[in-house]
């Protein structure tokens, strides 16, 4: 009884339409993107913040010095997690939005969305086996974004990143706010795994290891460019087809925050103006004659502001086991 009267406070704390939320919302509405107490600094919304993925992005992303407001949406536990995350003592303010009546609060104002909403893959499924439910959840939350943040740019990591993204699109186009610099499939995961399996192949510490990966998000699609590895280093065919294989079936392995905060840091760094920010992510594309591709980006202000081409690629990655370049030279 006495737990249910304070979760009951609590909930009633985070709600928007809180008194003492609406003072904060206030105070932030007069400062612009300053938070109170804190930095200047950008206003983040995650919207599926209470699952897997979203809960450790969201104590990430509240320790990320970047972050003045951060606004954590979810359909289910949002209250719980944001009171959580919330004692936290850094400077981003947290406020919790719940269930679909609260999306557009939980959006109005923010300049970077990280979308890890959906359902993860069960053992034995393919990410393209999460189509007809993701689909229609990214197709609601794209909505939202669309009427209340136009301008924010997307990071949107449901999988199957390949198929959201293309619907991300055409949910924005037919709002008519689509900028496809600003919408970006999340694949660092796919170039922090690389990073890793690279490094412990080449005895190096991974944070001195840079493997760029195209093409997509999905089994084959992800073609790690290993001839393209910084330090420069080669492999044998056997370290080739091992890696090759090791970076592709990585999900089954393992899911992770991680490279979804260090891609919306870089996202973020980029808003503000810093130079010389380049990652790889899912982007609308004329680097190869499919619409959305994976591939070196440099952030900028206006989001992914240049798509970087592919570079030389070695037989292997042009005509290798995977095929998956087999047509493109
Ligand atoms: N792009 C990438 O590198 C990665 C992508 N993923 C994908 O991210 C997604 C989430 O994975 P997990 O966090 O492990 O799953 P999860 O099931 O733990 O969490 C998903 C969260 O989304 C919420 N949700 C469901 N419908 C929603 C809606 N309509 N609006 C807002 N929130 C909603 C759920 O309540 C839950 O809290 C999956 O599709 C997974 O495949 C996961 C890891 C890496
Ligand atoms: O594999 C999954 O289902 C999640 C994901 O996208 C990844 O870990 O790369």
């Amino acid at each position: 009884m006495e737990a249910n009267q304070r979760i009951a406070r609590i909930s009633a704390h985070l709600h928007p339409s809180n008194p003492q939320m609406e003072r904060e919302h206030a105070i932030l509405r007069r400062d612009g993107c300053r938070a109170k107490g804190g930095a200047p600094g950008f206003k983040v919304a995650i919207l599926g913040a209470a699952g897997g993925i979203g809960q450790p992005l969201a104590m990430l992303m509240k320790m990320n010095p970047l972050v003045s407001v951060l606004h954590l949406y979810d359909v289910v536990n949002s209250p719980g997690v944001t009171a959580d995350i919330s004692h936290m003592d850094t400077g981003a303010v947290v406020r919790g939005f719940l269930g679909q009546q609260q999306l557009e609060s939980a959006l109005t104002g923010v300049d970077l969305v990280v979308i890890p909403a959906g359902v993860p893959r069960k053992p034995g499924m393919t990410r393209d086996d999460l189509f007809n439910i993701n689909a229609g959840i990214v197709k609601t939350l794209c909505e939202g974004i669309a009427k209340c943040c136009p301008n924010a740019i997307v990071n949107l990591i449901s999988n199957p990143v390949n198929s959201t993204v293309p619907i991300a699109a055409e949910v924005f186009k037919k709002a008519g706010t689509y900028d496809p610099k600003k919408l970006l499939g999340v694949t660092m995961l796919d170039v922090v795994r690389a990073n890793t399996f690279v490094a412990e192949v080449l005895g190096l510490d991974p944070r001195e290891v840079n493997v760029p990966v195209v093409g997509g998000h999905a089994g084959v699609t992800i073609l790690p460019l290993l001839s393209q590895v910084k330090p420069p280093c080669s492999f044998t065919p056997e370290e080739t087809e091992y890696l090759t294989k090791r970076i592709q079936d990585g999900g089954t392995e393992v899911v992770q925050a991680y490279a979804a905060v260090k891609f919306a840091d870089a996202c973020l760094r980029g808003l503000r103006g810093d130079a010389g920010i380049v990652e790889c992510a899912f982007v609308a594309s004329q680097v190869t004659e499919l619409p959305f591709f994976a591939s070196k980006v440099k952030l900028g202000r206006g989001g992914a502001e240049e798509v970087h081409q592919l570079g030389p690629l070695n037989e292997y990655e042009r005509t290798g086991e995977t095929g998956y370049f087999g047509v493109y030279h």
